[in-house]
């Protein structure tokens, strides 16, 4: 393979952070070389999760066609599509080394427990198939599309998503949940980034032990009669700060150009948030 030799004095990126202080690599574009990448994770299988819930099922066709454009090109992956409506999931043609397993799940009448219930369900898939299926999970929302490049240079043991409204903010900013009684609790002191529920990964076993664990500490604050402030995405920001990840994705992975425009900073949006109407999209 033929590529430019990289120069220990010439940073790839000065405009932004390329790694985190435990040394763990911020991914942006112009900081890797996806023929490496792919060549390094060759035969490997991705399961790409995804809830289609309710109405939520209008989401798909988009999300899976631009999918099949950009994500993990060229490697095998297995779509993971959970859904309460398995008819009204629609049928994409998909390339070679592809498919798309339906997996029939229970709805929520509330939206925050349809979104809360992600972890339990993928902890209980994990155990149950994953494990054998395939070598890494990326979790994702469904109300999204792939509009550029999301590949191997994800992929790590665990890894989050710099949640794109608090990439320019200050840990006191960050939305975690603040009332000691939950367990999702992050002191004033504490925190490193706000990362977004709609986008996190990893290998399976760790997936597992991520998932199981956000589930079992919603269980108890509802035990408790409380809900964090942003349900699962409270209880992810909560685990990773205890259990650093391997990468940490730049909001190129989840971005929202209706509310944040286009700045310079980034120069590939990769993974978008499709506008939706909130009140008549969450409710029946
Ligand atoms: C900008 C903002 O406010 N973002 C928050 C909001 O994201 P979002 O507004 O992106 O949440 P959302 O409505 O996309 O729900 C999360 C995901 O749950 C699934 N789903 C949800 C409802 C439903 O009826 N059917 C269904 O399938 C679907 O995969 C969806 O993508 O809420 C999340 C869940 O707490 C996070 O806290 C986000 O930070
Ligand atoms: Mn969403």
């Amino acid at each position: 393979m033929i590529y430019p030799t990289a120069h220990p004095l010439k940073p790839a990126r000065t405009d932004v952070l390329v790694t985190t202080s435990w040394l763990a690599p911020i991914v942006w574009e112009g900081t890797f070389d996806p023929d490496i990448l792919d060549a390094q994770f060759r035969n490997t299988t991705i399961g790409l999760t995804v809830f289609a819930i309710k109405k939520y099922v209008v989401f798909l066709k988009l999300f899976l066609e631009t999918a099949e454009q950009f994500f993990m090109v060229g490697h095998q992956v297995n779509y993971y599509v959970f859904t309460n409506r398995p008819a009204d999931v629609p049928d994409v043609p998909l390339g070679r080394g592809r498919r798309v397993v339906v997996l029939q799940v229970r709805s929520y009448r509330r939206w925050q427990d349809v979104s809360l219930r992600r972890m339990e369900v993928i902890s209980s898939f994990a155990e149950r198939r994953f494990l054998q299926e395939v070598d890494y999970l990326v979790c994702a929302d469904v109300d999204m599309k792939f509009s550029d490049r999301v590949g191997a240079e994800v992929l790590s043991p665990l890894f989050g998503t710099l949640h794109p409204g608090f990439y320019t903010a200050g840990r006191q900013a960050f939305t975690y949940e603040r009332r000691s009684a939950s367990q999702a609790y992050i002191p004033p002191d504490e925190g490193d980034f706000y990362y977004t529920g709609s986008f996190f990964g990893g290998s399976v076993s760790e997936v597992h032990r991520l998932t199981k664990a956000c589930h079992q500490a919603m269980m108890v604050d509802l035990a408790h009669g409380i809900e964090a402030v942003w349900q699962d995405e409270s209880h992810l920001n909560r685990y990773l700060l205890y259990h650093k990840p391997a990468k940490v994705l730049s909001p190129e992975y989840m971005w929202d150009e209706h509310m944040l425009g286009r700045p310079p900073v980034l120069r590939k949006m990769r993974y978008m948030a499709v506008p939706k109407n909130h009140q008549a999209i969450r409710n029946p």
